[in-house]
């Protein structure tokens, strides 16, 4: 529930996970207006800096508030015959080079319009605030055409509008060869870097550029034309790569300065290194690799010991990752993965915002844009140990209350 915020915000006792690590102590938080105005162990909280503060309660862990850097959930139908059929035998893969899977959301995107698309997606984006996002990526990508990208971008501006959290754009022309394309690969590129860029770039409708760099998708040579453009038009870039195959494209997506490179379960030693040269984080998508009951594990030890910094998302969407809760994913990124429970925090807040080139967010510090979350916990450990909803006691973004239990 909204309720009005009076100008200072006063917890005490709390935990705190600063987007990095826990601090040993037990702080105090002052929220001011927009900011983290103080952030003191408890015993400087003197009766000068509690004074006039609105008493927001005392315990639990506070941590910044979710960012969710790798979303799709914008996007029409669903795929649970899909699901099935992949029980039954088929693989990703297959399912998607007979037409079925990304192409199969592509249709019943197409299909639907602006407000039936908003209506579908809004109670995902709802799970994920009770859940503690206040940043979500938004990817397009199940258009495949000018107007109906520009038609998923749209929706998800409008997502961002209607509830309180930021949603971050990124257009993904390049997801899947649509079929009216489907003997002209380069001509499709052609599309998405003459048109469908320079449109979304007019519009204001895009933050950054993705593209789906796999046998299934496109080439690191077409992946390269595509980063090309998006530069040209002042945009930042990013990859889906090495989800399926070890094709080169995180490293290529580096050379070019990338954000991030996604998934990278194949990424091999260069692609370690070369992510590690251009300051690019690893998102790892537990999700996708659970849901695909995937068998190769993205190098995290490598990760790890090059310093690369690694960010953890849902991958929400209707195929390979049909799970539309952060905390889940703090969870599977240690199960799956083996990343420390602190290292999945880290991965959905301070290193989230990193993979969005949102440096500021994603950390409690003083001077820090006041989104953050209060969980009805003793540790921040046990916000990955346990997959529990109804945890969250406060959210607040932009310094404004917008769940209060
Ligand atoms: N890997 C490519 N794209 C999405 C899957 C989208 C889908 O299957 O609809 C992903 O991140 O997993
Ligand atoms: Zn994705």
């Amino acid at each position: 529930m909204t309720q009005a915020t009076p100008t200072r915000l006063l917890w005490r006792d709390v935990t705190v996970f600063d987007g990095l690590a826990t601090r040993p102590e037990s702080m105090a938080v002052i929220v001011e207006g927009e900011r983290i105005a103080r952030l003191i162990p408890m015993p400087q909280l003197d009766a000068e800096l509690a004074h006039g503060c609105r008493d927001m309660g005392r315990g639990g862990v506070m941590t910044p508030g979710l960012v969710d850097c790798h979303t799709h959930i914008v996007f029409g139908g669903g795929r649970a015959g899909e699901f099935e059929a992949r029980l039954e035998g088929a693989s990703y893969e297959e399912i998607a080079r007979r037409g079925g899977g990304i192409l199969s959301t592509v249709a019943a995107t197409r299909e639907a319009d602006e407000d039936a698309l908003f209506a579908a997606a809004l109670p995902r984006l709802e799970a994920m605030l009770a859940d503690g996002a206040t940043t979500v990526e938004i990817k397009s990508g199940y258009g495949l055409t000018v107007a109906d990208e520009l038609k998923m971008l749209r929706v998800a501006r409008r997502l961002g509008e209607a509830l309180p959290v930021r949603v971050v754009t990124t257009l993904l022309g390049a997801h899947a060869l649509p079929p009216e394309y489907r003997d002209a690969p380069d001509a499709y590129i052609d599309l998405v870097c003459e048109a469908m860029i320079p449109a979304a770039a007019a519009e204001g409708l895009a933050d950054a550029v993705d593209v789906f760099c796999e046998t299934i998708a496109f080439s690191v040579a077409q992946c390269e034309r595509v980063f090309q453009a998006a530069k040209a038009h002042g945009l930042p870039i990013k990859a889906h790569a090495e989800q399926l195959s070890n094709l080169g494209g995180s490293a290529m997506a580096a050379r070019h300065g990338a954000l991030s490179a996604d998934h990278v379960e194949y990424l091999d030693e260069a692609g370690v290194q070369a992510m590690r040269e251009a300051g690019s984080v690893a998102v790892i998508l537990p999700g996708a690799y659970h849901t695909l009951h995937e068998t190769q594990a993205p190098p995290i030890a490598a990760l790890r010991r090059a310093g690369v910094p690694m960010a953890v998302a849902t991958d929400a969407n209707p195929g390979s990752s049909p799970l539309f809760m952060p905390t889940l994913m703090l969870n599977l990124a240690c199960t799956l993965f083996r990343l420390t429970p602190s290292e999945a925090l880290a991965g959905m807040t301070a290193h989230g915002a990193a993979a969005l080139g949102l440096g500021e967010l994603g950390r409690l510090a003083e001077g820090a844009p006041a989104d953050l979350c209060v969980w009805n916990l003793d540790a921040p450990a046990e916000l990955a140990y346990a997959v529990q909803p109804g945890r969250l006691r406060q959210r607040v973004f932009q310094g404004a209350i917008s769940h209060d239990i």
